[in-house]
C-alpha cells in the first residue's frame, strides 16, 4: 500500500511554480517592503524569495528607526537564494547602502535572471528617507541598465534627474524619456502623488512609445505600500510569463482593486495605513495560449451568440462560435437564453401578480417568498425575482405554489451545467484562434471555466464587485445608455462598455433604442472604449462606425450572424466591411 502510493507520487508531473526573489527592507508595520512584497505575489499566485537589506521600524505615523544589513551578509542572502531556487525575476525595494548596490550587480551578474524590475525607493510616504541621495549615483551607475523596468514615484524620478521638478502628466513624459536614456528597457512614472488629478495616472515608456495609463484615484487613506505592491505584482506576471506592457496593466489593476476593496479598514492611527493584498484574488497561474490583459482592438467585431437560433438553424453553440471566429470576429460573447425558464418566469410573475392584485384588494394574505438560492440567477429567474422584490417592497408577501418552484429550480439547474459545458467547449475554441471568451452575466460560470471576463447589464452584478471575484486581469464590459452610467463603469473598474441598443431588435424585447445621436453622446463622455450593439446589420454598420466617435472601438452583433444560413460567409463580410470602416 505504501509502495503504491510512493509510486503515484513519483509519477506525478512536476510543476514549476513562478518564482520572484524581493531584494528590499523590511516593514515592521508590514503595509510595504519585504511584507507587501510577500503578498503582492501571493495573490498573484506566484512564489516568493526575499533577501533583507534593513530592518526599519514603522508603522502608520512614520519611520522610527533603520538598522542596515552589512553589504557581506545581504551577499551571503542573494547567493543562497540564487544558487539554490530556480529564481525567474528580481524585483528589488529599499538599497540603501553603496556596498548593497554592488554586491547585487555582482550576483546579478554571476546567477542571470530573466527580468530586473527595480523601483528605486529612496523616501518612505511619510516623508521618511529610506535611502538617501548618496546612493544616487551608485543606482544610475550599476542598476539601471541592468533593469528590464524601474518604477520610481514623482519624488524618486526627480530625484535620479538631478532635482527637477515634476508637476504634471507631460512632465511625467518628459522625465520618462529622460530616465530612459539612463538604460532601463522601460520607464513607470508613477503619478500616485499627482497633485489635483481625480485619476491615478501613471506613464509607460518602452523607449518608442508613451502609454499613459489610466485608473479611478481610490479615496482612502491606505495608500501605504501601493508601489512596492505595484513593482511586485509587476515582477510577479513577468515570473509567469507576460510580456511588459501587460503585466503592467494587471499590476496597475490589482493595486486599483484592492485599494477599492481596503478603502474603509483601518489599521493603526496615522495617516497612512496598509491596505489588504489578499482579497479575493484569483491566482491565474494557469497559462493560456491568449495574452492575458485586454485590448481595445479586440471589439472590432464583438460576436454575441444567441442559443435560440443556433435551435432555429440546428446548429451545435460550438459549431457557430467556430464559423463566427473563422469568419473574422475578435471577441466572442457567449449568451444563454432558455425559452422554457422565460415561459416558467413569466407564469411566476402572472400568478404574483394575480396575488398581487387579490392581496391589494382583501389584504389579509400572510403568505412569504421562499429565500434565493446561493446559486446566481439565470436571466429569466431573475427577472421573475425582481418582479417579486418589487412586491415585497409593497408589503405583499406571497407564496409561490411549490410545484411551480420545483420547476424552476430543476431547469435553472440543468441550464447552468449546458452553460458551463458550453462556455468550456466554447473556450477551448477561442483561444485555440487566441481569441477572448466573455460570458454574459454569470460570473459564476466565468470563474467555473476560467473564461476571459463577463459582460454585465445595469441590473446584473455591479462591475466593482465582479471585479473582486474575477480579478484585475479578466476583462469586464458594461452595458450602458447614458453618460452617467458609463462613468459609473469607469470608475468601477470596467474595460469597456456596451452602448445600445442603437437600433430597434426583436433579440431584446422592451430595449430603450438609444440611436446613432445617444450613442456619440455616450462614447463622447466614456473614458472607456466602447462597442456599440443593438439592431446592427451589414446595412447600418458603417454609419454605426462613421459618427466619428474616436473611441467607438468595435459593433457587437447578434442576428446578424448567427441567424443566417451560413455564419461564416456571413462574419467574413461583416469583418471586410468593419476593417474598411475603420481604417476611413
Ligand atoms: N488613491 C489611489 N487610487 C488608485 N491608484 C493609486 C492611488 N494612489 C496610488 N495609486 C497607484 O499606485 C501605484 C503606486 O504609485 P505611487 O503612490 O505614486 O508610488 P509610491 O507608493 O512608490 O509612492 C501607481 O500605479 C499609482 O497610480
Ligand atoms: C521598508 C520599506 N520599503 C519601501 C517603502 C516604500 O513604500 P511605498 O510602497 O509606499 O513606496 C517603505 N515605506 N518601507
Ligand atoms: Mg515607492
Amino acid at each position: 500500500m505504501q509502495e503504491d502510493r510512493t509510486l503515484m507520487a513519483s509519477n506525478h508531473t512536476k510543476m514549476k511554480i513562478p518564482h520572484v526573489l524581493t531584494v528590499a527592507g523590511s516593514d515592521s508595520g508590514a503595509g510595504a517592503g519585504i511584507q507587501a512584497d510577500l503578498k503582492a505575489c501571493a495573490a498573484r499566485g506566484v512564489y516568493c524569495s526575499t533577501v533583507i537589506t534593513a530592518v526599519t521600524a514603522q508603522n502608520t505615523v512614520g519611520v522610527q528607526g533603520v538598522n542596515i544589513v552589512p553589504e557581506d551578509f545581504v551577499a551571503e542572502q542573494l547567493k543562497s537564494v540564487l544558487s539554490d531556487m530556480q529564481v525567474d525575476v528580481v524585483k528589488t525595494g529599499m538599497l540603501p547602502s553603496l556596498g548593497i548596490i554592488s554586491v547585487l550587480n555582482q550576483c546579478l551578474k554571476e546567477f542571470p535572471v530573466r527580468a530586473l524590475v527595480v523601483d528605486p525607493v529612496m523616501v518612505s510616504t511619510s516623508g521618511d528617507v529610506l535611502a538617501g541621495p548618496s546612493i544616487l549615483a551608485e543606482l544610475r551607475e550599476e542598476l539601471l541598465h541592468m533593469a528590464d523596468i524601474i518604477t520610481p514615484n514623482l519624488k524618486e524620478a526627480s530625484a535620479l534627474l538631478g532635482g527637477q521638478q515634476l508637476e504634471t502628466v507631460s512632465d511625467m513624459r518628459a522625465a520618462a524619456k529622460l530616465l530612459h536614456e539612463m538604460g532601463p528597457r522601460n520607464v513607470l512614472v508613477k503619478g500616485g502623488h499627482l497633485p489635483d488629478s481625480s485619476d491615478a495616472i501613471d506613464i509607460f515608456f518602452d523607449g518608442q512609445d508613451f502609454y499613459e495609463l489610466r485608473s479611478s484615484r481610490i479615496k482612502t487613506r491606505n495608500t501605504h505600500g501601493t508601489g512596492c505592491s505595484l513593482a511586485s505584482c509587476i515582477a510577479a506576471e513577468l515570473a509567469k510569463g507576460s510580456g511588459m506592457l501587460p503585466a503592467v496593466k494587471v499590476a496597475k489593476r490589482y493595486v486599483e482593486t484592492a485599494l477599492d476593496y481596503s478603502k474603509d479598514i483601518v489599521i493603526g492611527n496615522g495617516p497612512q495605513g496598509p491596505f489588504d493584498h489578499l482579497l479575493r484574488l484569483k491566482s491565474s497561474v494557469k497559462s493560456s495560449c491568449r495574452q492575458v490583459g485586454f485590448n481595445p482592438s479586440d471589439l472590432l467585431l464583438y460576436a454575441v451568440t444567441d442559443s435560440r437560433m443556433n435551435q432555429k438553424w440546428s446548429r451545435s453553440i460550438t459549431d457557430a462560435v467556430k464559423a463566427a471566429i473563422e469568419g473574422g470576429a475578435t471577441i466572442v460573447q457567449l449568451r444563454m437564453t432558455n425559452s422554457l425558464l422565460h415561459l416558467i418566469a413569466f407564469m411566476i410573475g402572472v400568478v404574483v401578480l394575480q396575488i398581487d392584485h387579490y392581496n391589494a384588494h382583501i389584504g389579509s394574505l400572510n403568505i412569504t417568498i421562499p429565500k434565493r438560492r446561493k446559486t446566481m440567477p439565470s436571466p429569466g429567474m431573475e427577472m421573475s425575482f425582481k418582479k417579486a422584490s418589487r412586491l415585497i417592497s409593497l408589503k405583499c408577501f406571497i407564496n409561490f405554489p411549490p410545484v411551480l418552484i420545483c420547476a424552476v429550480e430543476w431547469e435553472k439547474d440543468a441550464e447552468t451545467r449546458e452553460f458551463l459545458e458550453a462556455a468550456k467547449a466554447c473556450l477551448e475554441i477561442c483561444h485555440s484562434h487566441g481569441i477572448p471568451l466573455l460570458i454574459n452575466d454569470r460570473i459564476d460560470i466565468a470563474l467555473a471555466c476560467d473564461a476571459d471576463g463577463v459582460h454585465v447589464g445595469q441590473s446584473d452584478m455591479p462591475a466593482s464587485v465582479a471585479r473582486t471575484f474575477l480579478g484585475p486581469e479578466k476583462i469586464i464590459g458594461v452595458s450602458c445608455k447614458t453618460p452617467e452610467q458609463a462613468h459609473q463603469a469607469w470608475i468601477d473598474g470596467a474595460d469597456y462598455i456596451g452602448c445600445g441598443g442603437v437600433f430597434p431588435t426583436n433579440t431584446k424585447a422592451n430595449n430603450l433604442t438609444v440611436g446613432l445621436d445617444g450613442l456619440k453622446t455616450v462614447c463622447e463622455a466614456s473614458k472607456l472604449p466602447v462597442v456599440a450593439i443593438g439592431g446592427i446589420g451589414a446595412a447600418n454598420a458603417r454609419a454605426v462606425m462613421e459618427i466619428g466617435a474616436f473611441n467607438l472601438r468595435g459593433v457587437a452583433v447578434v442576428s446578424a450572424l448567427f441567424d443566417r444560413e451560413c455564419i461564416l460567409t456571413e462574419t467574413r463580410k461583416f469583418h471586410a466591411l468593419l476593417k474598411e470602416a475603420a481604417s476611413m
